[in-house]
């Protein structure tokens, strides 16, 4: 069948032919997104040479959130999360974002920073200035740490140089540029900064210290737009009450804080799905929340349109990678990101940029309607089922009587086993 991403129903079938179903829908073979089942994924041995001391496998569950149309193409994207209903509602937003021919994407170059401090600079603007008329030759040492990703197209754009007033003294901190192509770019450019930092410290007449990639990727922004229907919203009022909301969290940091974690259910679940590093991804989200103000606010716009509809945005640093880190060696990593079939780092930057901004309206759109408990508790219900120890036969009874009571804890869950085992 062609690829589509329009899937009714798919939560009714069981894992195995979920999997299939997946595969047939992406137009690939069901054997490439095998390492989707544990028995065929990450294995001791593998893991035992991916980081220190490894005694075991976390598993983590991984769905597919459906109905998403990026730049016109249908994507089923991959989310590795502990947490329901973070699937349904991207699936959900992707769904009402579909109406009106789903989301447009655009990135700026990858382009990654190291920073080289130096130390002990007697005269900080002077030594800015001679850092500065040795551009070329510091971008030419940096170059020849990594010929191969000079050969991709990529290596050092550019140097800046900042000085940086502390408690301590005034730094003289030097920026490499650096376009990492399809790497993330960490392992890239800190490389290259160790290799630069005793001659730019000659240069600026100081001494240097820490050699590293900034986490704040400003330079490397993915955005995402969307607009989401009224009707398919739930109408004027809906529309109205997502715009007061959206407003609360630009202005309030409390309130930011929280919308820009809803942003990050999505984002973190298929950074996580492709091997990507989701601490990196963290730290650059929230560095780029912060106003030229100095105040925490949400990352992502919605306005009402022309036509009164809600036109969502969401733009900030993305920096993850297909060729580095665990995305090249963990098998289900691969399987993610043939299921999302994107060929460069770029791709796969914008199409979680749009899974950050469906996912934060789905959240968004059920605060200012019937609040967030209905949708979540009810799939959170079969956790809380599952642990006061009901079997998969009896999840669902133990479940719908959790609803209906609406009383979705733990204690009551408890009770409403008790009661079913016993034949009430
Ligand atoms: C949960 C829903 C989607 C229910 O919403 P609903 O209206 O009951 O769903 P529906 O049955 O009408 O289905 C609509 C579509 O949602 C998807 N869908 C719906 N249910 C399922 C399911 N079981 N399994 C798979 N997909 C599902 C599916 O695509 C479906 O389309 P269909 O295929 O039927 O044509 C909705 O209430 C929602 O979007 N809620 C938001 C939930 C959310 O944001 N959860 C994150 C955790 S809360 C949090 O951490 C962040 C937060 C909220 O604090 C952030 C913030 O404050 O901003
Ligand atoms: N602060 C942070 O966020 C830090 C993160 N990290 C970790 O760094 C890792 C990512 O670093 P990264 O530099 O991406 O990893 P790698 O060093 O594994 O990959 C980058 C290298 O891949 C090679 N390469 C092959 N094909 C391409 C291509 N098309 N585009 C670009 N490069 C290509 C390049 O040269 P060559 O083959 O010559 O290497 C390049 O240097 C992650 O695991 C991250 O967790 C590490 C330190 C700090």
């Amino acid at each position: 069948m062609p690829r589509t991403s329009r899937i009714q129903g798919l939560r009714n079938l069981s894992v195995e032919a979920r999997r299939k179903f997946v595969a047939d829908a992406a137009g690939i073979d069901p054997a490439s997104i095998a390492a989707f089942d544990p028995a065929h994924g990450l294995g001791t041995e593998l893991a035992d040479h991916m980081i220190e001391n490894v005694t075991g496998i976390l598993g983590i569950p991984l769905g597919v959130a459906t109905n998403f149309v990026i730049n016109g193409a249908d994507v089923l994207v991959p989310m590795a999360t502990e947490e329901a209903s973070v699937v349904a509602a991207a699936s959900n937003a992707a769904k009402i974002a579909r109406v009106r021919g789903g989301f447009t994407t655009s990135s700026t170059p990858p382009v990654m920073q190291a920073q080289v401090q130096i130390v002990g600079v007697a005269d900080p603007e002077a030594g800015r200035v001679r850092l500065l008329e040795a551009r070329d030759e510091l971008i030419a040492l940096a170059n020849d740490q990594d010929p191969k990703l000079v050969e991709f197209g990529g290596g050092v754009r550019d140097i800046a140089v900042r000085l940086v007033p502390s408690r301590a003294g005034t730094y003289v901190v030097a920026h490499l540029r650096v376009d990492v192509r399809d790497a993330m770019g960490a392992n890239a450019v800190n490389t290259m900064a160790e290799a630069v930092a005793a001659r730019a410290a000659e240069i600026a007449r100081g001494s240097s210290l820490l050699r590293i990639l900034t986490n704040k990727a400003d330079l490397r922004l993915s955005r995402a737009r969307a607009v989401f229907d009224a009707d398919a919203l739930g109408g004027p009022e809906v529309v109205d009450n997502i715009i007061h909301a959206a407003a609360l969290a630009e202005a309030d940091p409390y309130r930011a804080a929280t919308h820009n974690k809803g942003i990050m259910n999505g984002i973190t679940a298929v950074v996580l799905a492709t091997g990507n590093d989701t601490r990196a991804v963290e730290a650059g989200a929230h560095s780029h929340a912060v106003s030229p103000a100095g105040l925490y606010t949400s990352l992502s716009r919605f306005e009402k349109d022309a036509d009164g509809n809600v036109a969502g945005t969401l733009e900030l640093p993305m920096p993850v990678g297909l060729v580095g880190g665990a995305t090249k060696v963990h098998p289900a990593a691969q399987a993610a990101i043939t299921l999302l079939g994107v060929r460069t780092a770029a791709e796969l930057a914008e199409i979680i940029t749009a899974v950050g901004l469906a996912q934060n309206l789905a959240a968004v759109r059920a605060l200012a309607t019937e609040g967030i408990q209905r949708g979540h508790m009810s799939l959170h219900a079969r956790n809380i089922a599952s642990a006061v120890g009901a079997t998969a036969e009896e999840v669902p009874a133990v479940v719908a009587r959790l609803i209906a009571d609406k009383k979705v804890r733990a204690d009551h869950a408890a009770q409403v086993l008790a009661e079913l085992r016993a034949g009430r």
